[in-house]
């Protein structure tokens, strides 16, 4: 695999891609915003802030040049958080090989347009980039990859060849790839998961049990499902890696920031000191506001979102939301899909 890849942000999740892609046979830049960062991977072959502990691979360059890393590259990864995308694809845009390919591994939505982060890339890179973009997602904490944990993924695109060449690239005996057309379903799936991932940290901060993590992640399923279906998803892939898999992985892993997040504002935490804290990207509560914004576009029920989306901007007690959601009307549990006895 002789592939030159740029991959575009050097935290927990672009050190790691950047390490598989490397393992892979792969000739890797890997873009970090601060030279200490560009520097301790150049020179250590660690990235202590991000990955304590971990050796990285000395074929793994790092350069703070946006342009440097993209040119002449044959796939571009963007692995930035959601809320800079946009400004980093732009910077990128002028530098992207026209045939290249452009993957992002990114799980939100742009804050004020609530566009999906490959609808932020199409309108970023020149247009005849687009059957070029895919979404690699999936139940994936960065902490066990690093480790060789066997580790399954999706990759979605409109475009099947552009899927199955990303595909190969990525794939290995401990990071297996799928491929999926849905690439709405796939990026919605992974950027609501974080949404019921926060919840679930905050439930097990109140001391509530497994009864209680089932329903968050059966009920925000439908949730998710529900509002993804309005988007233009295909239902079936909410059932897949992207979906159920991933809300697994973050609502019952301590690795899952939005979690660790969700546990920290249980025991009296204000969200300002929570982010302060964490020190890394908590993508799910952007995403709250996303679902908050998006549901009443589409006029989609989302209970548990809107209740996380109180305690969160306007300072409700979480006991009241559990309670509020508890106690609300009753519905069916499956009536959008399941009509008639
Ligand atoms: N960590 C994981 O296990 C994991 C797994 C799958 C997907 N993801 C997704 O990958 C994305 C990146 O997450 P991460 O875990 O690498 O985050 P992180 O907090 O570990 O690192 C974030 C990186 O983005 C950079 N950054 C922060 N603000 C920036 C800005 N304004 N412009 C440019 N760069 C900026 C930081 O310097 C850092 O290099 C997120 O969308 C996350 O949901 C993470
Ligand atoms: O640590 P989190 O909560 O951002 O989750 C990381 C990945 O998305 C898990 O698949």
């Amino acid at each position: 695999m002789d592939q030159r890849v740029a991959v575009l942000g050097a935290g927990s999740w672009g050190t790691v891609l950047a390490t598989v892609l490397a393992e892979n046979g792969c000739d890797v830049t890997l873009w970090a915003r601060r030279t200490e960062v560009a520097d301790e991977i150049n020179h250590s072959h660690t990235n202590h802030k991000y990955l304590p502990g971990v050796m990285l691979p000395e074929a793994i360059t790092a350069s703070t040049s946006i342009s440097d890393t993209v040119t002449g590259k044959d796939m571009i990864l963007f692995v930035v958080p959601s809320h800079s995308m946009r400004t980093i694809a732009g910077e990128a845009a002028p530098w992207v090989k026209k045939d290249a390919l452009v993957v992002h591994a990114s799980k939100g939505f742009e804050v004020g347009t609530w566009k999906r982060m490959s609808e932020v890339l199409k309108e970023e890179l020149p247009p005849e980039q687009g059957v070029r973009i895919a979404v690699l997602s999936g139940p994936s904490h960065a902490e066990e990859v690093i480790q060789k944990c066997p580790t399954t993924v999706v990759v979605a695109s409109v475009c099947q060849e552009t899927a199955e060449r990303v595909q190969a690239i990525f794939i290995n005996s401990y990071f297996r790839v799928y491929t999926n057309p849905d690439i709405i379903g796939v990026e919605v799936g992974g950027a609501l998961k974080n949404i019921i991932a926060l919840a679930s940290g905050l439930a097990d901060g109140l001391g509530f049990g497994d009864n209680s993590k089932a329903a968050l992640i059966t009920r925000g399923l439908a949730e998710i499902a529900r509002l993804g279906s309005a988007m233009g998803a295909k239902p079936i892939t909410f059932v897949g890696l992207a979906g159920v898999g991933d809300l697994v992985v973050t609502c019952t892993s301590r690795h899952s920031r939005n979690w660790r997040a969700g546990h920290m504002i249980s025991q009296g935490k204000k969200l300002e000191q929570v982010l302060e804290e964490m020190g890394m990207v908590v993508e799910g509560v952007k995403t709250t506001q996303a679902a908050h914004a998006l549901s009443a576009n589409y006029q989609v029920e989302m209970p548990l979102a809107e209740q996380l989306y109180a305690v969160l901007f306007t300072g409700k007690d979480p006991a009241q939301a559990v309670k509020d959601l508890m106690t609300r009307g009753r519905t069916g549990e499956l009536e959008e899909i399941i009509q008639g006895w």
